[in-house]
């Protein structure tokens, strides 16, 4: 199986989004979709979830997960995590749309209450450690056990390296696209992302693309 690094991911995502021309908020409802595909196939407790969206595209995609959702009649409630003045202009659409189907954003959840966290904070894009705030969040909410369902990547995994960048969402199932990520099969990465399912959403691979070696060497778990 063909694994990537960050950076390859989103090489490709830019060659779909720019050179084919494939818009990006198509990309982001078909992972959206997958992502419900997974949700639907009925190994989880769907009473009360809980989204968690970001400032990126990862978010842009938890924000349409959460409209699918709400669309279906689910109870699902969405928490917007950073400041929302930031977000890119992917998620600021998706926001202005979910507002249309009603859904208001909840400011603050109790983790306690959902029975299916979606973590849909950081993907492919994390670059550094994550913010103080943001750490302790993620350490109480592995504390309580709670299932979760990573969008892309667990949040705080390195993509490309699988370490933990300050902390890391335990996932109990990551949905990612395109292809698996590196970072999701090897050192704590490997660890946390639980039950790896890749899902295609018609990301195109640049014909002439060559894969860093460093994606063949780590086909083998090595956490
Ligand atoms: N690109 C596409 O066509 C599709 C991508 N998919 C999804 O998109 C993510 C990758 O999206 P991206 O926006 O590149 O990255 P993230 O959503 O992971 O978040 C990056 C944003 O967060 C900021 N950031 C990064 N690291 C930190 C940090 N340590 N602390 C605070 N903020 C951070 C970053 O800001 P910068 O200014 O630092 O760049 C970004 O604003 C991918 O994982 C998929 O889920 C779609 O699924 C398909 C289409
Ligand atoms: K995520």
């Amino acid at each position: 199986m063909q694994l990537v690094t960050a950076s390859e991911m989103q090489k490709i995502d830019t060659y779909t989004v720019n050179t084919i021309g494939m818009p990006q908020d198509v990309l982001i409802e078909r992972a959206a979709l997958s992502v419900i595909d997974v949700i639907g196939a009925g190994h989880f407790n769907l009473e009360h979830i809980l989204v968690l969206a970001g400032l990126g595209n990862n978010g842009a995609d938890g924000v349409a997960i959460t409209r699918l959702l709400y669309a279906q009649g689910f109870n699902v409630s969405l928490q917007f995590v950073g400041n929302v003045s930031r977000a890119k202009e992917s998620v600021q659409r998706q926001l202005a749309i979910i507002e249309k189907y009603g859904l208001v954003r909840s400011e603050k959840s109790d983790f306690n209450e959902a029975t299916l966290i979606i973590d849909a904070i950081f993907g492919t894009g994390l670059n550094n450690l994550l913010p103080e705030g943001l750490q302790k969040m993620i350490k109480a909410a592995n504390h309580i056990e709670k299932t979760v369902i990573a969008i892309d990547t667990p949040t705080g995994i390195d993509a490309t390296t699988g370490e933990v960048r300050g902390a890391a969402l335990k996932a109990h199932t990551t949905v990612t696209f395109g292809y698996n990520k590196i970072g999701l099969t090897q050192r704590v990465g490997g660890y946390l992302s639980g039950n790896v399912i890749v899902k295609d959403i018609g990301l195109l691979t640049p014909p002439d693309f060559s894969f860093s070696d460093t994606a063949d060497k780590h086909s083998a778990t090595d956490v």
